[in-house]
């Protein structure tokens, strides 16, 4: 890759939620060109995109058709479901695939990268096993032992994903998962329940002509496999960090390309375990837009255009929290910003999803604070000042 890139360039989103916005946002600061796309109108980085189109990203047809209307520099997928195999011809034919066509393809599912990081790269993840049929998962769940976690493998943000406590529980989740499963694969992954004190993100950073670096470890809370809060720095010792890392990049190596990723541990008393990857920036790193000099969109961006990162700041104890939508809702307005901004420190994303269902994120609060716990309290007090309501629409 050029190291002196000249800009604007530009660049296909596919995927265009609240992670792809504020990616926008950073990309449109250093004025490249970009094509926000996803399933639906008006997704929030169509809002402060160049141009927007609504397809299916699992269409190879509706793809090449946006590809070949656009020619862009780079494709930047932003969610997971989308079909891979057309990436990777898009990768031959000169458009640049991040972090690359194959780690899209590898990613896109849970097993294959379960299958890199484990079989060939040895590395330690929890016990698991996949089933395609209830009575499968019956068997390999009496494997694998209870309680455990059975997801789809084709899933993201805790959707179709249970904790099954005893056998009893079993068919209930297989019809959960099915339910929750993305796109056309029906498989399921059982993984052994680990018992862990924290769970972190790692963000690592894979530069074309450069190191790869890393930013502080990330904390967080999940509930129902969907992320509530995150802080950083995560408070682990020097010694699993550097485990971590260790790990991160061996995994990052082997998918190669640039860009940044959001390599996912559980951290126990005394293990450091692997347990999944985005290659994109990844929700829990929203903590960044306030954490750091350099939020995890802009170091995207930079690791994308091959452009320099001297140095990554963790400007002291930060911390996210979720607004979560709790009900259906057509059109949308917020209340409680202005008490939620009233405090010292404190930041509000609203995404501006068009509508909103049951648990679906809508927004994030962020918080610095003198410490760890204080910081979290005010990000989470914050986004539970903020409600939504039914409005009629705006346009
Ligand atoms: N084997 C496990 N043992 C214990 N907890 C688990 C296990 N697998 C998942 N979890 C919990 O569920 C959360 C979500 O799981 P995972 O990251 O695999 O799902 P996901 O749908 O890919 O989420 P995301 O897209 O938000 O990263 C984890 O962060 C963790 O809190
Ligand atoms: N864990 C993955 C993740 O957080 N992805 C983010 O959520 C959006 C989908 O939101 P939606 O389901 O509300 O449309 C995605 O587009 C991405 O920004
Ligand atoms: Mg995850």
């Amino acid at each position: 890759m050029n190291s002196d890139m000249k800009l604007p360039q530009k660049l296909m989103l596919l995927g265009s939620g609240e992670l792809g916005k504020e990616f926008v946002i950073a990309a449109g600061r250093l004025g490249n060109y970009v094509i926000a796309v996803d399933r639906y109108d008006n997704a929030p980085a169509m809002q402060v995109a160049d141009c927007a189109e609504v397809i299916s990203m699992l269409s190879a047809d509706d793809l090449e058709r946006i590809v070949d209307k656009y020619q862009p520099d780079f494709i930047i997928p932003e969610i997971e479901a989308i079909r891979t195999e057309k990436l990777l011809e898009f990768e031959a034919r000169g458009i640049t695939v991040i972090p690359t066509a194959a780690a899209t393809n590898y990613t896109m599912n849970r097993d294959r990268i379960r299958e890199l990081a484990h079989q060939e790269l040895g590395i330690r993840t929890a016990k698991y096993g996949y089933a395609s049929t209830l009575e499968e998962l019956i068997a390999i769940s009496d494997e694998i032992g209870f309680p455990n976690v059975i997801k789809p493998v084709m899933s993201s943000s805790g959707k179709g994903q249970s904790v099954v406590k005893e056998k009893a529980e079993v068919e209930k989740a297989w019809n959960y998962a099915i339910a929750g499963s993305r796109g056309d694969t029906h498989k399921v992954i059982v993984e052994e329940f680990i018992n862990f004190e924290i769970e972190i993100t790692l963000l690592t950073i894979k530069q074309w002509n450069a190191p790869t670096i890393f930013c502080s470890p990330i904390g967080h809370r999940q509930e129902r496999g969907d992320y509530q809060e995150s802080w950083q720095p995560a408070g682990i010792s020097e010694q699993m960090t550097a485990q971590a890392q260790e790990i991160a990049k061996k995994v990052t190596d082997a998918l190669g390309g640039a860009g940044i990723f959001g390599v996912e541990f559980f951290i126990t008393k005394d293990e450091v375990i692997f347990s999944e990857l985005s290659p994109r920036p990844h929700d829990t790193g929203m903590v960044t837009l306030i954490s750091q000099n350099l939020n995890e969109f802009e170091l995207h961006l930079r690791a994308i255009l091959g452009l320099p990162i001297p140095h990554i700041e963790q400007l002291g104890p930060s911390a996210s929290a979720v607004i979560l939508a709790s009900e259906k809702l057509d059109a949308i307005a917020y209340i409680g910003v202005a008490e939620a901004l009233s405090e010292k420190d404190v930041d509000i994303r609203l995404f501006g999803k068009p509508t909103a269902h049951p648990y679906r994120r809508m927004g994030v609060a962020l918080a610095k604070g003198s410490n760890i716990q204080q910081a979290r309290e005010k990000a989470t007090t914050a986004a539970s000042k903020v409600k939504l309501t039914e409005e009629s629409k705006l346009c």
